[in-house]
Formats: C-alpha cells, sequence, structure tokens
C-alpha cells in the first residue's frame, strides 16, 4: 500500500521538522480562525488577499507531489502530519493531541469558530471526525488496528464551541474486527455516544499488521 513511508531521520532533525510543522499550521490555524470572525472594510480584505497569496507562493516553491502520507521513523513512532483530525502540519486539524492510558485513551481540545455547525455549536460532523480518529487510534494503540467499518454516533445533546473531552475504549475484539465505544463531553456531561467498529483489511493481515502493531504513537 503507497503513502506508508519509512523515513531515517535523527532526533534532532525530527524534532526540528516537528517544531516547523507545528509553528506554520499553528499561523495558518489562526488565520482560519480571523478569516471566519473578521469585520474589516473591503481596502483591508484586499491586503490580507496579497499577503495570503504571497504565503501561499513561498510555500509552493518546493511541495511534496502529494499528500504527506504515513511515516514511520527509526524509534518505531510514526508522523501522520497530514492528517485531518491530527496532522501537526495540518491546519484543518483542530489539532486533537491524544493521550492514551491502559484502559482508555482521551483528548481535550478546543473548537472555536472554524468548527460551527448550529449557531454556537459543534458541527455534528466536526464530532464525528474527531471520535472517528480518537476510537480508530485507541484500537491502534491497543495493538488491534483497522480502518473504520462503521460509525455510529448518538448525539444526546447539544455540544457548545469552546471545550471538549472526547474518551474512547477497545469494547472488544472479534476476529479482524475491534469494537470500540467513546463519548464527547463537556463539563463532565455526556453529549455524544459512539461506537466504532475498526476492520484490520485484508492487505494488511500477516505480517504487515505486524509492522502496524509495533508502530504505534505519534512522533
Ligand atoms: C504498514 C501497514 C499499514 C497497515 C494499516 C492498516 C490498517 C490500519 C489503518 C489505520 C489504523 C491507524 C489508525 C486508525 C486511526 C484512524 C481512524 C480513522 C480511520 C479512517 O478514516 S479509515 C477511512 C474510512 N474507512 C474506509 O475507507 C474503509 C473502506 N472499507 C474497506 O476498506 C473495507 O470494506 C474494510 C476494510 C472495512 C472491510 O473489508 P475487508 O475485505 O477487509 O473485510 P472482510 O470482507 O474480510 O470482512 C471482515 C469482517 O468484517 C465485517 N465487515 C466488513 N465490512 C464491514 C463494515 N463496513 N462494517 C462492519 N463490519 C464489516 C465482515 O462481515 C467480516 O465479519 P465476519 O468475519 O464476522 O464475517
Amino acid at each position: 500500500m503507497s503513502g506508508y513511508i519509512q523515513e531515517d531521520l535523527s532526533p534532532e532533525e525530527l524534532a526540528h521538522r516537528a517544531r516547523l510543522a507545528s509553528s506554520i499550521a499553528g499561523s495558518v490555524r489562526d488565520l482560519i480562525d480571523a478569516t471566519v470572525r473578521t469585520e474589516v472594510d473591503e481596502a483591508d480584505i484586499d491586503e490580507a488577499r496579497r499577503l495570503i497569496e504571497a504565503a501561499t507562493a513561498i510555500l509552493r516553491k518546493d511541495q511534496l507531489p502529494g499528500p504527506f502520507g504515513i511515516r514511520f521513523n527509526t524509534d518505531g513512532t510514526k508522523r501522520s502530519w497530514g492528517n485531518a483530525v491530527l496532522g501537526r502540519r495540518n491546519p484543518i486539524a483542530p489539532p486533537v493531541v491524544l493521550h492514551h492510558e491502559p484502559d482508555v485513551s482521551w483528548t481535550e481540545v478546543e473548537l472555536g469558530a472554524a468548527y460551527e455547525g448550529p449557531a454556537g455549536l459543534v458541527h455534528g460532523g466536526v464530532l464525528a471526525l474527531i471520535l472517528d480518529q480518537l476510537l480508530g487510534s485507541t484500537a491502534e494503540y491497543q495493538q488491534v488496528p483497522g480502518m473504520t467499518g462503521t460509525l455510529t454516533v448518538r448525539y444526546r445533546k447539544a455540544t457548545p464551541l469552546g471545550r471538549i473531552r472526547g474518551e474512547a475504549r477497545v469494547d472488544r475484539v472479534d476476529g479482524v474486527k475491534t469494537f470500540v465505544t467513546g463519548t464527547i463531553s463537556v463539563d463532565g456531561k455526556v453529549t455524544a455516544e459512539a461506537e466504532g467498529i475498526f476492520i484490520l483489511p485484508k492487505w494488511a493481515r500477516g505480517d504487515k499488521s505486524d509492522v502496524l502493531r509495533r508502530s504505534v504513537g505519534e512522533g
């Protein structure tokens, strides 16, 4: 399967690239929030556009031919820096930082104006996006990874924009299928519940899944 790349970078080089990735993505994320909320006049919009287009031209000077892919590091960690939820380099990603404990994986993330659905509330698709990754990464961390086969979300209460907490646990494993449950909560109250069935695809069964199972955690 293409897009999975082994890269041998020194820890110093990796740390350096991580800093660069986070800094540019953070600036663009701030730009997205500023764009959603700006009230400036046309002259300021024109000036801002000129500067943004100049910045884009600088970044376009040297580009990957396609998406970032998933890169495996020598220490066994991997980088999914283009990932839509976790991607360190991806300003569309909230970004979600996952914490894995023996029985539970969790995240706390601040969702601002760019993630709005109903007025003042988090878009349901954004919650599903976060739950998909959280539940999928939980399965991966427990060494029973898979692609999302089915994700079911029950929205119990509206989720206001701001700080949310996600939690997930592996419920059971049945052959190549891992069943994971999770919640989104705000101020200790559950606003959404999910169940995901993660399936190890045929192409990743056997020896390849051993490689994958050893490569957990984001570098
Ligand atoms: C270097 C190696 C790398 C290997 C990587 C491999 C896997 C891990 C991938 C990622 C893990 C990492 C992190 C996870 C974190 C992220 C979460 C987000 C992940 C995504 O964003 S991912 C994108 C959205 N996702 C898709 O793009 C899936 C498209 N789809 C397919 O790729 C296939 O459709 C697949 C694989 C789902 C199944 O295909 P298949 O041919 O392998 O399965 P097969 O027929 O063998 O069925 C086996 C058993 O699963 C049952 N079954 C089949 N399909 C089901 C379904 N949909 N729901 C419930 N159960 C289902 C059968 O009924 C049978 O059950 P039973 O054994 O009981 O009969």
